[in-house]
């Protein structure tokens, strides 16, 4: 699929933009980060959203050196009422929230809409504190701005795909990121 010179997925081009080597150099220092912030809490819950964060997560976790424990789940989401805007489900959210330090862990924060429609859920579950992760942010697109307390590389408004982003279900399994070709 590469040729040295870009990707093709589906029916776009694809360079290449954060290899390996700076996404794992990063996500070292961010798991550093998250040591020295979560030292004195009592078994910090990490909480990976499916798909896209599964490959951060699993690295970023792997590289922490503190006691604590991490959860999957799956966000679907549909359009509610003019009211309620987005509305957020999430599935596999079955544990205690309350008292507990919880860390949201993203693969990117692009729009905003994902995490404006569900923090304010896990607000609800009064957590002792809750902070958001994500590897990639996008602040030229954010049309909510949410609060990213810890973030890898704030990239500009360009598709991405590779290191868990997809483009229609493909290129999870790409090690590095890759940017789209505007020609
Ligand atoms: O800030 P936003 O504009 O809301 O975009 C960010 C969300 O989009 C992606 O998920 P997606 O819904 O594509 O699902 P996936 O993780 O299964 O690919 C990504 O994993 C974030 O959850
Ligand atoms: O740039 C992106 N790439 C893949 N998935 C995404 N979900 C939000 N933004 C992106």
């Amino acid at each position: 699929m590469d040729n040295g010179q870009g990707i093709q997925v589906h029916d776009k081009r694809f360079e290449p933009y954060i290899s390996a080597e700076r996404l794992h150099a990063r996500i070292r220092e961010m798991a550093a980060e998250l040591d020295k912030r979560l030292g004195a809490a009592d078994r910090p819950l990490f909480l990976a959203i499916l798909n896209g964060a599964f490959v951060f997560a699993a690295d970023l976790f792997r590289a922490l050196t503190i006691p604590a424990e991490i959860s999957f789940i799956k966000l679907v989401s549909y359009k509610g009422t003019r009211s309620t805007g987005q509305v957020i489900t999430a599935i596999g959210l079955d544990m205690d929230l309350f008292d507990r330090t919880v860390v949201i862990v993203e693969d990117i924060v692009d729009t905003g809409n994902t995490l404006h429609a569900f923090l304010p859920q896990l607000e609800h579950r009064h957590p002792r504190a809750l902070l958001t992760v994500s590897l990639l942010m996008k602040p030229d697109a954010a049309v909510h701005p949410v609060p990213v307390d810890i973030y890898g590389f704030s990239i500009p408004n360009v598709f991405v795909v590779g290191y868990g982003l997809d483009y229609d279900g493909l290129g999870r399994n790409l090690p590095a990121i890759y940017r789209e070709t505007v020609s």
